[in-house]
């Protein structure tokens, strides 16, 4: 079964709106892995819109499931994570000013930075994932960083459906064979929801994992955090 791992990031979002400590990230932390989250994963940007590099130290201990930090390997992300040792590091291109995460990595321009920035979180006994587009070259060159994984990136997905989910779903199908016959494990995530998250997850071979969680904290907002996880957990049992 595909494993669920929940973005908190926006529950950082709405407590940050007014910098006081409600809601508490830590709880809801606690909360979706007890609701049946498969992990829990946290994106600390730099500006620390919402998560903050505070939230990341108070989360570690609280993590039975997985622990997964996205964002961009400069010298202090890279620090962070060393220094809580999460499960798995997703490694994103965004720069600090990103609104959000929309693009994948080139992994043929910024081989080496890759390579030497996975080199480093796999000495210190941390999977890692990149952030990915499915680009045929950009995957094939992901499998030469030694990464452990690839993430896809949905979005291109998400805004497709839509219209065709078959012509949507198609090139992510191909990238998750290409991506398995070189040895690497397949994530996804951004943009996921409760529409388009059963039929990705249907067509897509070796989906180990998909991280959501701005469609899948909105939905809280209206079911509840618990009924909401339930929810997207059941679109992940494979049929
Ligand atoms: C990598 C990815 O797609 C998500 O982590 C996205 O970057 C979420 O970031 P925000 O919650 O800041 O939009
Ligand atoms: N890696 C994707 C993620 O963590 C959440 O993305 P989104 O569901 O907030 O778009």
């Amino acid at each position: 079964m595909t494993k669920l791992s929940v973005n908190i990031n926006k529950i950082a979002t709405l407590r940050n709106s007014r910098g006081g400590i409600i809601p508490d990230v830590v709880k809801a932390a606690v909360d979706v892995q007890l609701f049946g989250a498969d992990g829990v994963t946290v994106h600390p940007r730099p500006d620390e819109r919402h998560i903050t590099r505070k939230d990341v130290h108070n989360i570690r201990p609280v993590i039975k499931t997985e622990f997964n930090i996205e964002g961009y390997p400069s010298r202090e992300f890279i620090d962070l994570v060393k220094s809580v040792r999460p499960h798995q590091v997703t490694l994103v291109p965004d720069p600090p000013e990103a609104i959000t995460s929309s693009s994948g990595w080139d992994t043929i321009a910024h081989f080496s930075f890759l390579q030497e920035v996975i080199s480093e979180f796999k000495e210190s006994g941390i999977r890692t994932s990149i952030f990915i587009d499915p680009v045929e070259e950009m995957i094939s060159k992901a499998v030469e960083t030694d990464t452990d994984r690839v993430e896809l990136y949905t979005e291109p997905y998400a805004t497709g459906y839509a219209k065709d989910r078959e012509k949507a779903v198609a090139p992510f199908v191909a990238a998750a064979n290409l991506a398995n016959k070189l040895g690497m494990k397949v994530n996804a995530g951004h943009d996921l929801n409760l529409e388009n998250l059963a039929y990705f997850n249907e067509c897509i071979p070796f989906l180990k994992e998909v991280s959501i969680g701005h469609a899948l904290i909105a939905d809280a907002l209206y079911l509840g955090l618990e009924r909401t996880v339930a929810s997207y957990k059941a679109l992940l049992k494979k049929n």
